[in-house]
C-alpha cells in the first residue's frame, strides 16, 4: 500500500499545487483531498487526474470550521485507511481583509520596508464572524478544526514502528503581539489571522512534545507571498496587476515573494522528502524563490525569545472532568501552571507557561 496523504484545503492555491507536486513525485500515493465544497473538490480531482491519469485520488468532505464536519470526516478517514503518513493542515482563511495604507506608506520610508513586505506586519486587519458552533471563524478554521482533526486521526498517525508528519501551513504574518492568552480566539482584536497563525506555531511545538515519542512529528511552514484566492481578496485584482512588476522587482531584495502556488508549495513538498526525526521542532520552514526564480526551503527559528514561551498541550478529556460549559465558549480556566481551555466540556487545551 502506498503512502497515505491527506491535504486540507486541497482544491485551490497552495494546497492544489502541493497535490500536483506530490503526485509528480510519487505515483503510488494515496492522496485524499479534504475539501468543504464538493464541486470544487471534484474539479480539483479532475485536474489532478488529467495530469496523472493513474493516480489514486479520493475526496473527503471536510469543513474544518465545523466541529461536526471534522468529527464525521475523521470517522470516515479512519474507516477508509489504516494509516496516515502525512497530514497537511493547509486550509485557511483571511476574511474581510483591510489594508492600513497609512502604515504602508510610513513603512515604505522606514528601515523596515523589506520586513514589512515579507511579513505584512502592521498592514492588515480583518473582520471575523462566528461559525454555527459559535466560535470565531478564523480561529475555528485555521487552528481549532485542524487540532480536532489531529486528535481524531491519532490512531492512524501513531503506529508502532512507523513515523508520520503533521504539517501546518502557517505564515510569516504570525505575530506574538497579535496573540493574547486571555483571548485565544481573538474575539476582541482585529488581527485574527496573525493570531491564529501564531497559535498554530505554538501548537506545533506542543504537538511535538506530546507525540514525538509516538512517531508523530509536527512542522510549520510559510509559503511566502503567493497569488491565490486568499491574496486576491486583499486588494482589487487591477491593483495587484498594477503592482505586479514591483513585486517581481522586490524579489531581488526578499526571496519571500514566491508568487506562484507551485513555488509557495516548495517547503510543504520539501518536508515530504525529509526524515521527520531530523527536523528542527523550533524551525519554521520557509518557501523562498530567488530573483532568478530558483526555489528552495530555508528553516528559520520560530520567534519565541524575549517573551514568555507558551506551550499548548492539547488533549482530549472526558466530559465529566469539566463542569459547565456553554456552546461555543472556549473558556480558559486558570490552574497554575496550566491554563485549561474547554469546548463543549470535551476538548480542552492545556497551556503551560514557561519562562
Ligand atoms: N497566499 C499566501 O500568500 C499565503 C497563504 N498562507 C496560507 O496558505 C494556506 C492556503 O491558502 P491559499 O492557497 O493561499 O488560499 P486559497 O484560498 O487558494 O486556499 C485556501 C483553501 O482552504 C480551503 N478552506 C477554507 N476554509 C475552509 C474550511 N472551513 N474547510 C475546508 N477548507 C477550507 C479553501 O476552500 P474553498 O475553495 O472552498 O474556499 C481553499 O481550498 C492558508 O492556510 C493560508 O493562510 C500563508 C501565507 C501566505
Ligand atoms: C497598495 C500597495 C501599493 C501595496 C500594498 C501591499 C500589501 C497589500 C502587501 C505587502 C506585503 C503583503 C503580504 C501579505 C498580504 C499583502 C501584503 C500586505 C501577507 C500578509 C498575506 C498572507 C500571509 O500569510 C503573509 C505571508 C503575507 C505577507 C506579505
Amino acid at each position: 500500500m502506498g503512502k497515505v496523504v491527506l491535504v486540507t484545503g486541497a482544491n485551490s492555491g497552495i494546497g492544489l499545487a502541493l497535490c500536483e507536486r506530490l503526485l509528480s513525485h510519487d505515483a503510488q500515493l494515496q492522496l485524499c483531498l479534504g475539501c468543504r465544497n464538493m464541486q470544487r473538490a471534484e474539479a480539483a480531482k479532475h485536474a489532478l487526474l488529467v495530469s496523472h491519469p493513474k493516480a489514486q485520488v479520493s475526496i473527503i468532505q471536510l469543513d474544518v470550521s465545523s466541529v461536526h464536519s471534522v468529527l464525521r470526516a475523521a470517522q470516515e478517514i479512519r474507516h477508509r485507511y489504516n494509516r496516515l503518513d502525512y497530514l497537511y493542515l493547509n486550509a485557511g482563511i483571511m476574511p474581510n481583509p483591510h489594508v492600513d495604507y497609512k502604515a504602508f506608506y510610513k513603512g515604505l520610508f522606514s528601515g523596515r520596508a523589506i520586513h514589512m513586505f515579507s511579513t505584512g506586519e502592521g498592514l492588515l486587519t480583518q473582520k471575523d464572524t462566528l461559525t454555527s458552533d459559535g466560535l470565531q471563524k478564523v480561529f475555528a478554521t485555521n487552528l481549532f478544526g485542524h487540532f480536532l482533526l489531529v486528535r481524531e486521526l491519532e490512531p492512524l498517525l501513531c503506529r508502532p514502528g512507523c513515523s508520520s508528519q503533521v504539517i501546518w501551513t502557517s505564515s510569516s504574518n504570525a505575530q506574538r503581539s497579535a496573540f493574547c492568552l486571555d483571548d485565544i480566539q481573538h474575539k476582541g482584536g482585529v488581527e485574527p489571522y496573525s493570531s491564529s497563525k501564531y497559535a498554530s506555531d505554538l501548537l506545533s511545538l506542543a504537538l511535538n512534545r506530546r507525540y514525538n515519542s509516538q512517531g508523530v512529528y509536527s512542522s510549520v511552514i510559510c509559503p511566502g507571498l503567493v497569488m491565490t484566492n486568499l491574496t486576491y481578496g486583499i486588494l482589487p485584482s487591477f491593483l495587484w496587476t498594477l503592482i505586479m512588476p514591483l513585486m517581481w522587482l522586490l524579489r531581488m531584495f526578499t526571496n519571500t515573494f514566491t508568487l506562484m502556488p507551485y513555488n509557495g508549495a516548495e517547503a510543504l513538498f520539501w518536508l515530504f522528502m525529509q526524515k521527520p526525526e531530523t527536523l528542527d521542532p523550533l524551525a519554521k520552514y520557509h518557501s523562498l524563490t530567488s530573483g532568478l526564480g530558483n526555489n528552495y526551503t530555508q528553516p528559520r527559528k520560530v520567534s519565541t525569545d524575549n517573551y514568555v514561551i507558551l506551550t499548548l498541550c492539547l488533549q482530549k478529556i472526558s466530559p465529566d472532568l469539566l463542569n459547565s460549559s456553554s456552546q461555543g465558549d472556549i473558556s480558559l480556566l486558570f490552574d497554575e501552571p496550566y491554563l485549561i481551555c474547554k469546548y463543549e466540556g470535551y476538548f480542552y487545551a492545556q497551556i503551560k507557561l514557561e519562562s
